[in-house]
């Protein structure tokens, strides 16, 4: 591996002739957190879905730790280690916030234990631990379903960051979400930003402006422009094909 967690070398996606992802060329490094943003109908629901292996390219690759994934398949994908937030949470909503990460950690078992002896005091501490990150150790022991909408996402993201992935997929995590709670989110992701590569599909620009440091513009299934979120923004393509229309 030559650093990069994950890379897609001219990928192209067509549905019935019309490209959804255009000879995309991408790349981020492993412990870096990444924001792709871009106008609706930019290709970033298919980009994520090109990487999990839910959609094959067309032409073109795409390399995770420098394997090619072609001719994996997603649950194959997903025990290299990749994991994905989707926009809605799929949670357990008839059981407590502890019991979801508790299941959550129990299916990794055979993984974890081998590595490091998982008993159960342990994984009491490990389940504890993810509830102090992601704020909820109050509520471990409520439903789920009891949670409000921001509180379900960060469990969510819990549940992700317990299965050890090496790459976090987050896709559009604050849609529909208060301020606070977004900036909730935003937080999170900065703190598991420390220990994990990360990458975020999102349209919120200010929960972008709080945790990006390098973004990438999507546009008709390509790459428009990369850059902090200064220079995107400032980027005059940007703004035509999409700041202008959204600030
Ligand atoms: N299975 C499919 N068959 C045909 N066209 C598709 C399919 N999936 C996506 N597309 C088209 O590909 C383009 C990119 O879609 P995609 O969902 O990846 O964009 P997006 O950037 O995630 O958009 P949004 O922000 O609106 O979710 C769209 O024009 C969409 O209609």
């Amino acid at each position: 591996m030559n650093g990069k967690i994950l890379e897609t070398e001219n990928v192209t996606v067509s549905f019935d002739g019309f490209k959804a992802l255009r000879n995309l060329n991408f790349n981020m490094d492993a412990g870096e957190l990444r924001v792709v943003i871009g106008p609706n109908g930019a290709g970033k629901t298919t980009f994520l879905d090109v990487i999990t292996g839910k959609v094959q390219p067309t032409e073109g690759r795409v390399l995770f730790k420098g394997r090619n994934t072609k001719r994996l398949s997603e649950h194959q994908i997903a025990r290299l280690g990749i994991g994905r937030k989707f926009q809605t949470p799929r949670i357990y909503l008839n059981l407590t916030p502890w019991e979801n990460l508790e299941i959550t950690c129990n299916r990794n078992k055979n993984v974890l234990a081998t590595l490091f002896g998982n008993s159960p005091s342990e994984e009491r501490r490990t389940v504890a631990g993810l509830l102090e990150t992601i704020g909820l150790s109050a509520k471990a022991d409520i439903k789920a379903g009891l949670l409000s909408h921001g509180e379900k996402q960060r469990l969510e993201i819990g549940m992700l960051v317990a299965q050890s992935p090496d790459l976090l997929l987050v896709d559009e995590p604050v849609a529909g979400l208060t301020d606070e709670e977004t900036y909730n989110i935003g937080e999170l992701l900065l703190a598991l930003a420390q220990s994990h590569s990360i990458l975020v599909i999102e349209h919120d620009m200010e929960f972008v402006r709080q945790i990006a440091r390098k973004v990438t513009v999507l546009h008709e299934g390509s790459v428009l422009c990369e850059g902090t979120i200064e220079e995107v923004q400032n980027d005059p393509r940007v703004i035509e094909v999409y700041l202008g229309s959204h600030e």
